[in-house]
């Protein structure tokens, strides 16, 4: 099993780059098989577990993918098959995002229903009343999910009862190619979304108001391949943020989008880290002494949840009491019982953690339990007292490129091993085809 082990005390310096976001390429890969004619050429797509997952979920429909060098490309533009199976969906929920394309383009699709995850329960029921307002059967049984209508879909209004990402994402690529127009509301504001729109309109579709809580869309009858570069990651870039932060660090991340993280940067800036907008990114200045603050997560362009536990690493070291609340899922506090394993002194009360700042960690064996509690683990180890051993690197792979060798060039004393303790290649470096990433899958 491989571990990254990290030693703490080092101040971080010097410059990092920030890859393309996972949670835009993703949509927008799924996206790319609406296309009937023509290839889509990806840009700054980044080398993660969760993009071979949904490259691999496309070709098995069909679609044939090239990715190298950071770009991909998709030519979708020979029939499809339609279902996605359980081996995709229960590696990466967001293989569902390929129902709203399928659906649309074949007026089918059938995908193996998710399960539960480390995080809560995560239903899809929004995504499904959305495609049934627009005209289709959903049936769910079996342990798969598959939607159906005759001829075009119907565009139709919708008010999301939460303002899911996911099903913002998947009923706007659905709408693209139904007839008449589709009004969204309540939906979700994530740059993403935005990153998602801006894709389908240059393939042909027509879609206004990504971004706010109204989206409307008039179908189009057909969309072709087009040439998009993915936006930066914003939660690579928080992470660096607080890695920067919680070493007493001066870094400059490079790529970072400001207006991306402004709640983000509004609460460093609440803890006394110094941040500053520099051509091309956000240099982040760690203070001397963090001071305790208080967080809740919500949709954008509220606190996001994929940088609470990232946070609750960074308050453990702060002075003071801080409360992070999690709102946006049911049962995202897994990796409460690691922090308490490297002595951090926290507790969960409800849907909130209370953490006492201080805390004096020690480095301990810990096991990631999601992809940014992996992170958050690796960054406490920073700071803490001896060797940190961080496992479960799945996790990690799933979302950082790298993390441990950018971690390293900063000044971290890290590094990732096999069993034998052999210095490994890190994900990025590895060709998807070798066993490596069976193993790591
Ligand atoms: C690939 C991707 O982009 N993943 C992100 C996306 O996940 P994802 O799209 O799955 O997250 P959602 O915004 O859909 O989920 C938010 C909340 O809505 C609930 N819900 C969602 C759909 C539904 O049909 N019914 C329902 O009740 C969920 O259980 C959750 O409590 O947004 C999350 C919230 O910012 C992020 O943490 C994930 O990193
Ligand atoms: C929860 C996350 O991703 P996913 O929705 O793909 O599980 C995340 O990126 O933190």
């Amino acid at each position: 099993m491989e571990k990254i082990i990290v030693r703490g005390g080092r101040q971080l310096t010097g410059a990092v780059k920030v890859e393309g976001a996972k949670n835009a390429v993703l949509p927008v890969i799924a996206a790319s098989i609406i296309a009937s004619e023509g290839k889509s050429v990806l840009h700054d797509v980044p080398v993660l577990a969760d993009v071979y997952t949904i490259n691999e979920v496309i070709r098995n429909m069909n679609a044939d993918v090239q990715f190298e060098n950071n770009t991909i490309t998709v030519d979708a533009s020979q029939k499809l098959m339609t279902e996605a199976p359980f081996e995709y969906v229960r590696k990466m929920r967001a293989s569902v995002l390929v129902l709203g394309p399928l659906l649309a383009r074949y007026g089918h699709a059938k995908v193996a229903m998710p399960g539960g995850c480390a995080i809560g329960s995560r239903p899809i029921d929004l995504h499904l009343k959305g495609f049934e307002a627009m005209g289709a059967d959903v049936h769910v049984g079996n342990g798969f999910v598959e939607v159906k209508v005759d001829g075009r879909l119907q565009g139709a209004k919708i008010y999301l009862d939460v303002p899911s990402v996911g099903a913002t994402e998947n009923i706007m690529m659905a709408a693209a190619l139904a007839e008449g127009k589709t009004i969204l509301e309540n939906c979700a504001k994530e740059p993403e979304i935005v990153d998602l729109a801006n894709f389908l309109n240059k393939m042909g579709a027509r879609i206004v108001g990504a971004g706010t809580e109204t989206i409307r869309i008039h179908g189009v009858e057909k969309l072709q391949g087009t040439e998009h570069t993915i936006i930066p990651d914003r939660i690579e870039a928080g992470t660096f943020m607080v890695a920067a932060a919680l070493t007493g660090g001066n870094v400059l991340i490079e790529n970072a989008v400001s207006e991306h993280l402004r709640s983000v940067i509004s609460k460093l800036e609440e803890m006394n880290v110094e941040i500053l907008d520099e051509n091309g990114g956000l240099r982040v200045i760690g203070p001397e002494q963090l001071k305790a603050t208080d967080i809740k997560t919500l949709p954008h362009p509220g606190f996001p949840t994929d940088m609470q536990s990232q946070m609750m690493a960074l308050m453990t070291y702060a002075q003071g009491t801080s409360v992070i609340t999690e709102t946006v899922f049911e049962n995202r506090f897994m990796h409460v019982e690691e922090f308490r394993r490297m002595n951090a002194k926290m507790k969960i009360e409800g849907r909130s953690v209370i953490i006492e700042g201080d805390s004096d960690l020690q480095g301990a064996e810990v096991a990631a339990t999601d992809l940014r509690a992996a992170a958050a683990l690796i960054l406490a180890g920073l700071r803490a007292d001896g060797f940190t051993r961080v496992t479960e690197l799945k996790h990690l792979d799933r979302g950082y490129v790298n993390f441990a060798g950018k971690l390293a060039s900063l000044g971290a004393d890290i590094e990732r091993v096999d069993e034998n303790g052999n210095v490994v290649k890190s994900f990025a470096e590895i060709d998807y085809q070798t066993d490596r990433l069976a193993e790591l899958s």
